[in-house]
């Protein structure tokens, strides 16, 4: 699959303009801050439905405008897709495939299939359970259709037995209404576990073969839960958990929070042994991130057998030359976008000035 034309208007320092790419490798290249990743965040924004650098969309609209809109065409094998995204300030924005409305980014997700490496990257090894279950999540949605529904199911019905468990008034009424949520919340939940476990376990595979190439580092990761440590048929998991949520009810009621579930799982991830979160060194933590990403890559081929659009944010200069081999020997035969400072430093088969906020094709 590639982006054959991308049409933004307004789109933070990026104006009105229209450009074509090639279906190999695209460098963009620029000094500081003429808008290079804010390029790369309207394709991704096309893919996933939302800014990898979490901008609001209010900010991502050109400080003297009062709307962005972004429009790509793709080649999906062989047939044109049209992704349209827009947003006037203070309305909703939205979202069109192929010229139809689309009610939910679950939706989307999936359609076009994107990696994104950044120098970001660093903060799911090093950052909190949440930034891991973000990049988890997004990732399994790009090869499960349902996943991302499941997550905003879990997450409403989440909330709903949080605001009931906070209720001081709480009544005979409010113990029925837990119960239904108990069965929705074990319902959606077991289907997340479910799926991560899986992920997890695959995508730890295929780390291992990835760190063997570039590094003499041994990377294991683990999927955390407070549900269930082996279960993996959503039968078993839904029955623990409800289980779970039953017995602790008390208790949550006591804490106005919910202890049990995957919106508090994490993924474990160790070096040579030991939890990289402390003790990674810099180096290590950027080689997991990358790692992490290639794996990503990887399933998202096998799984779906199109090769996702890269998006390589400013990672180049950060790697050394046997990383940068690496990667570009690996991602052959898929499209590619590379931002970078200097053109002459990285190979590709069309190049794109960007100065102020404008695309020039070389
Ligand atoms: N809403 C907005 N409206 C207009 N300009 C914006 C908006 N948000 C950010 N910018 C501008 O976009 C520019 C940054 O663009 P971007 O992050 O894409 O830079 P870059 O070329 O990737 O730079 P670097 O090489 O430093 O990473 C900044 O000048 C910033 O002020």
């Amino acid at each position: 699959m590639y982006l054959k034309e991308l049409t933004i208007d307004n789109f933070k320092n990026l104006k009105h303009q229209k450009v074509t790419f090639s279906a190999g490798t695209n460098v963009i290249y620029g000094s500081n801050a003429q808008g290079k990743s804010n390029l790369l965040e309207c394709i991704r924004l096309l893919s996933i439905g939302k800014s990898f650098r979490n901008s609001k969309n209010k900010d991502m609209v050109c400080f003297d405008g009062d709307y962005y809109y972004i429009k790509g065409v793709f080649d999906v094998d062989g047939e044109e897709i049209t992704v349209e995204t827009g947003y006037k300030l203070n309305q909703n924005r939205f979202f069109k495939v192929n010229n139809n409305k689309i009610k939910s980014i679950s939706e989307l997700i999936g359609i076009i299939l994107t990696t994104i490496f950044s120098p970001d990257d660093l903060n799911i090894v090093k950052g909190s359970p949440s930034t891991r279950r973000r990049y988890i999540d997004v990732s399994i949605s790009m090869i499960k259709r349902n996943y991302l529904y499941d997550i905003i199911q879990y997450n409403k019905v989440l909330a709903n037995r949080n605001k009931i468990l906070k209720d001081v008034k709480f009544k005979k009424e409010s113990a029925r209404l837990l119960d239904i949520m108990d069965e929705q919340l074990s319902f959606f939940g077991s289907k997340i576990i479910m799926y991560r476990r899986q992920y997890i376990s695959n995508l730890n595979l295929i780390i291992k073969k990835i760190v063997q190439d570039i590094s003499s580092e041994k990377v294991d990761l683990n999927y955390w839960n407070n549900v269930s440590d082996e279960a993996d048929d959503i039968k078993s998991i839904k029955d623990l958990f409800l289980n779970k949520l039953i017995s602790n009810r008390d208790v949550d009621i006591r804490y106005g929070d919910t202890k049990y579930g995957p919106h508090r799982d994490d993924v474990k991830i160790s070096i040579n042994g030991h939890d990289s979160r402390i003790f990674a060194s810099q180096g290590q933590q950027r080689t997991i991130a990358l790692c992490l990403k290639l794996g990503e890559y990887e399933i998202i081929k096998s799984e779906d057998g199109e090769s996702p659009i890269l998006l390589l944010d400013d990672v180049m200069s950060e790697l050394d030359e046997k990383r940068r081999n690496y990667i570009s020997n690996k991602v052959t035969r898929c499209q590619t976008f590379v931002t970078h400072t200097e053109k002459e430093d990285v190979k590709g088969d069309r190049y794109f000035l960007i100065s102020n906020g404008v695309i020039i094709p070389d």
